[in-house]
């Protein structure tokens, strides 16, 4: 579970994010959607604690981000725009070697099966990431995330640049996690996937959260009326 209780980020007099006040429990796909700049990035930073909160706090199941930075990194896998591996390294070593840092030591089978889970293709796994494509990479990136047996997945933009197929099937696969019980939190600029994937939408402005939506209450349609409203 991730929650956000008057979270608040200031750069000087700038306010990058104002008094956030989010849960977002298991099994829910919360997908975050505003303008450049609007403070989603920042959003996940403090839950990753790459930069620390002007006021408030951010949690992962509990335990706050600030105060125990090394103990929640057990419980969340994050996934960036652009997922950041071993080039040198083939899919199946640089899963090994990661998975390896979290203290797990998986088979050469099991390591195959995590791939195979996140739907990278089996004549991929010897290769080396070097020559992989975005939406391949994320893929590896999603299997360190179940290597990991995260709790709680952040991912940032990521199926931008993703041809629709390879965004569909990364979309199958959060919602397959979700069902398992993870509770991802996803800065996203794709209204259409946001609508697609997730159960609550927020659309952010200005480092506000200006709205929040039940996803099975809103058309993508609607959903965009609304978000150029807010915006
Ligand atoms: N290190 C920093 N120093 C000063 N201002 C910053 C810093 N990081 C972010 N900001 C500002 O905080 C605000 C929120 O930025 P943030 O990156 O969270 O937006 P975003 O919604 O993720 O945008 P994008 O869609 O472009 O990724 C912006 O006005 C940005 O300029």
């Amino acid at each position: 579970m991730l929650e956000a209780k008057n979270l608040t980020k200031k750069y000087g007099s700038h306010t990058a994010l104002n008094n956030l006040n989010l849960t977002i429990k298991e099994g829910e796909i919360f997908a975050l959607l505003g303008q450049n700049g609007a403070g989603k990035t920042t959003t996940i930073n403090l839950f990753l604690g790459f930069i620390e909160p002007t006021a408030g706090s951010a949690s992962i199941n509990g335990i706050s981000v600030a105060e125990h930075p090394q103990e929640i990194k057990k419980y969340l896998a994050y996934i960036p725009e652009t997922v950041m591996l071993y080039p040198n390294l083939t899919g199946l070593e640089n899963l090994k070697y990661f998975s390896s840092l979290a203290g797990f030591d998986y088979s050469e089978t099991e390591l195959g099966e995590l791939l195979n889970t996140a739907g990278l293709q089996s004549q991929a796994f010897d290769q080396r990431l070097a020559g992989y494509s975005k939406g391949m990479r994320q893929k590896v990136g999603i299997a360190i995330a179940v290597a990991k047996k995260a709790k709680v997945l952040l991912l940032d933009e990521p199926t931008s640049g993703l041809d629709p197929k390879a965004s569909n099937e990364f979309s199958e696969i959060l919602k397959r996690l979700s069902a398992q019980g993870t509770a991802i939190l996803m800065a996203t600029h794709d209204i259409f996937r946001a609508k697609e994937v997730a159960t609550r939408i927020g659309i952010m402005k200005e480092g506000n959260l200006e709205s929040v939506i039940n996803a099975i209450d809103i058309s993508a349609n609607e959903l965009e009326a609304l978000y150029l409203k807010t915006i």
